[in-house]
């Protein structure tokens, strides 16, 4: 891959910390496995919305796969589907979402809402007649992170020939994504009242948001921080999911992004009250190195991975694992 769209994949914003403490904190926790409980028959099926998944691991939505592979999101949604689970296709997708979901699906669509209200309904429309089941709305980016490894290589922008196709509006021009600081909750009410989709807020930290994503009427939360490329310094997402998942006391799903690398990282996060987790770089590391099957396989590799870490803790499906299945290390 080209190096500069290599560190656009991989990088994250500022010093870089909050990027590499998704992993780090995964090095702090321990599991406290359980014996004896009669595992043998394990049981992965997840159900979101009434979409029944192979596995509780989730495709995250990321930018530009072209740039990793010409087989571009066709290809990762046709992976995703091949492993039985959820894609969630970027706004910044290099491919119409009607093209992306003739190639797989279940999917879902990550929304930025744009200060164009008519625009914003336009694009949700689309989304929802091309098939899309849920809207995940990212509120974690009032303004774009600093990734200070795009700052300098001065990548700001696709090369020629590519474009954010969702981003075409009737005319066939391509609109700028707009990041919008004024955007409120009074937002997530409007798009309660033009889409039947089920609504899911994407960049929940502090308990406080997600007790408030409940009362308004909120479908799940994604606990995340975009994978370290919005505001450096913010916690990671395995140590904040305790508190996000007690706030919302099971009213809701709790879905948890970011630095999941192996099938003990699912674990803990499902043991921490996450229903089901979603991989981001992963999954564009292996769109990258295989395309469509690169994908399936990742997801299927971490799939058994969490299976087997199931099996040797002692549950039998993600419902089993609780809280006390894990301690910090020390
Ligand atoms: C290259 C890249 C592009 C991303 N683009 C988007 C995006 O368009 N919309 C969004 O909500 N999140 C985006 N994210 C954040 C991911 O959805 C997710 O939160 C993050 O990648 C999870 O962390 P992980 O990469 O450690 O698994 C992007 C992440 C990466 C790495
Ligand atoms: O890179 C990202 O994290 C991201 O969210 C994004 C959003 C819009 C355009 C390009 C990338």
């Amino acid at each position: 891959m080209n190096p500069v769209h290599a560190d656009f994949f991989a990088g994250g914003a500022g010093e870089e910390r909050t990027l590499r403490d998704n992993l780090a904190a995964y090095d702090r926790l321990r599991i406290v496995p359980r014996v004896l409980r009669a595992t043998g028959d394990r049981d992965l099926r997840t159900t979101l919305f009434g979409t029944e998944l192979a596995t509780p691991v989730l495709v995250a939505p990321t930018a530009f796969h072209l740039l990793a592979h010409p087989g571009g999101e066709a290809a990762t949604a046709e992976g995703a589907a091949a492993a039985g689970t959820v894609m969630v296709v970027s706004m910044a997708a290099t491919q119409p979402v009607e093209r992306i979901a003739e190639a797989g699906g279940p999917l879902w669509f990550q929304l930025y809402p744009q200060p164009d209200l008519e625009f914003t309904e336009r694009l949700v429309k689309r989304a929802e007649s091309a098939g899309c089941r849920a809207l995940v709305v990212t509120v974690d980016s009032p303004v774009f992170g600093r990734r200070e490894r795009d700052l300098r290589h001065g990548f700001t922008d696709l090369p020629d020939g590519l474009a954010c196709e969702n981003m075409r509006d009737d005319t066939g021009r391509v609109r700028d994504i707009e990041m919008d600081p004024a955007l409120g909750w009074d937002r997530i009410g409007w798009l309660r009242a033009i889409t039947g989709l089920p609504i899911v807020i994407k960049g929940i930290l502090h308990p406080a948001d997600a007790r408030l994503a409940v009362e308004h009427g909120v479908d799940a939360v994604i606990v995340s921080n975009h994978g370290g490329r919005q505001l450096d310094g913010a916690v990671a997402t395995i140590d904040a999911l305790p508190a996000v998942a007690e706030a919302v006391g099971g009213r809701i799903p709790v879905l948890l992004d970011g630095g999941v690398r192996r099938g003990t990282d699912v674990l803990i996060a499902l043991a921490r009250g996450a229903t089901a987790v979603l991989v981001g770089r992963p999954v564009l590391d292996a769109l990258a190195a295989g395309g469509a099957d690169g994908v399936r396989d990742q997801l299927r590799t971490l799939t058994v991975d969490l299976d087997h870490a199931m099996a040797l803790a002692g549950a039998q499906r993600p419902a089993d694992l609780s809280p006390d299945l894990v301690t910090v290390a020390g």
